[in-house]
């Protein structure tokens, strides 16, 4: 199995398993995927950090011409230090604190995507004690449903984002008129892992209808931003939702409203841009199943346990007689489980693996549960590799505690 001109099994004699590794090709060309769907449009690219933070990917992606959808502070510091200009950068999220607020302000980033009508007051309380205009988006929740795991659903209207659609004029009306306060567009983002595209239609549809009612009555909306939540093929599908399509209905709703168009992708430029490669440490013979004991684990990739999320799993060389495993971590959880019943190649202790579509929501969301490092990410660009995070040692993970002076 090769990343690029790099076989995986040369690379992991190099670095230590389990490690992230992420193909800068492919990235690069899902990147050009949406430049290619959105072209026509007056359209920005702001990727969702959230889904891989890495300085390098969003260097990378900075490069490429991205701009950045962020959900706090640390992620605008992260797109910033990267090389994302402000003017390039979106906030979002519903709890945006003073310090965050500020610090945005005195950036001077592109708009807030403002979640509620608290939000929007304290963004103009602090923009105007700033001397400053904040430019916002209101997020309208338009009640639909996503299709996709609840837990990642966000614009139905029991969710706790953005705010009922219904509601929208009243409160354009009302951020028009306050100090602090520029009304630069609208805002929807209706879940992630977004496999049907149905729910896009309905969603673009009806933001295309409080658009063109907030300019008839005299509310200057210059931008549109369609959120992201393209899903991708984790392995378990046939094919991947189709991205021209997509584009296709944000065409068809929203191109004739005279607006700039942006989109927030996270998953699908970075999702089957990486692997974790893991080494088998046991295969273990249970009383009803065959294990497979990686040393790879849900805090290095938790959506399996918590998302019950399906990821392909291959052996990085290919074995013909193919076994049935439970494919677990070394983590003391039963929930430590990438897949049950899975059939792969046969593998013995030292094996690698590698757990596909693991390049967004994989790294960022690792913890030291059990007191384990953290997973070294790598990318690779051709037939050169860079560890663009390292693993760090025993002791600096014990030095990220301190002991309180009566000890
Ligand atoms: C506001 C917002 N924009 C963009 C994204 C990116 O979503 P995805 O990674 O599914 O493209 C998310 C995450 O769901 C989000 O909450
Ligand atoms: N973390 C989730 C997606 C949440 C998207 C962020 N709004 C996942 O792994 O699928």
């Amino acid at each position: 199995m090769q990343v690029e001109g790099l076989a995986i099994e040369a690379l992991a004699q190099q670095v230590p398993t389990p490690f992230y590794c992420y193909s800068s090709k492919a990235i690069a060309s899902n990147y050009q995927r949406y430049s290619d769907a959105f072209a026509g449009l007056d359209s920005l690219i702001c990727y969702a950090v959230k889904a891989n933070s890495n300085q390098a990917i969003l260097a990378t992606l900075a490069r490429l011409g991205a701009g950045a959808d962020t959900v706090s502070e640390g992620e605008i510091r992260r797109a910033l230090a990267a090389g994302i200009s402000a003017d390039k950068i979106v906030f979002a999220g519903v709890g945006k604190s003073v310090a965050e607020i500020r610090y945005a302000l005195a950036q001077d980033i592109l708009q807030f995507n403002v979640e509620s009508e608290p939000e929007l007051m304290r963004i103009s309380e602090q923009a105007h004690s700033m001397g400053k205009r904040a430019r916002v988006s209101i997020r309208v929740n338009p009640d639909v449903e996503a299709k996709t795991h609840a837990k990642i659903t966000t614009g139905m209207a029991e969710n706790k984002f953005g705010i009922a659609i219904d509601l929208a004029p009243a409160l354009y009306k009302r951020a028009a008129n306050l100090p602090g306060i520029e009304v630069s567009g609208v805002d929807v983002h209706i879940g992630s892992q977004l496999t049907e595209l149905t729910p896009f239609d309905q969603a673009f549809s009806k933001v295309a209808d409080l658009v063109t009612s907030l300019q008839h009555h005299g509310i200057d909306i210059q931008v549109i931003d369609i959120g992201g939540g393209l899903g991708i093929n984790y392995g378990e599908q046939s094919q991947e939702p189709d991205i021209t399509t997509y584009a296709s209905f944000a065409k068809a709703h929203l191109g004739h409203l005279g607006c700039k168009i942006i989109v927030e992708p996270g998953r699908s430029i970075l999702g089957n841009a990486g692997v974790l490669v893991s080494r088998v440490e046991y295969v273990k013979t249970g009383q009803q199943r065959h294990f497979l004991i990686l040393d790879a684990a849900m805090n290095d990739l938790i959506r399996p346990s918590m998302y019950d999320a399906y990821h392909h799993i291959v052996t990085v060389t290919e074995q013909t007689q193919k076994v049935t495993y439970d494919i677990v971590g070394p983590v003391c959880e039963t929930g430590d489980t990438f897949a049950k019943g899975r059939t792969i190649g046969q593998c013995q202790s030292g094996d690698l693996v590698a757990i596909m579509g693991a390049g967004a929501y994989g790294a960022v969301m690792a913890s030291h549960y059990n007191s384990r490092l953290n997973a070294p990410e790598v990318l690779v660009k051709d037939d050169q590799y860079s560890i663009i995070r390292e693993r760090i040692d025993y002791d600096t993970l014990i030095a990220m505690d301190s002991l309180p002076s009566w000890l």
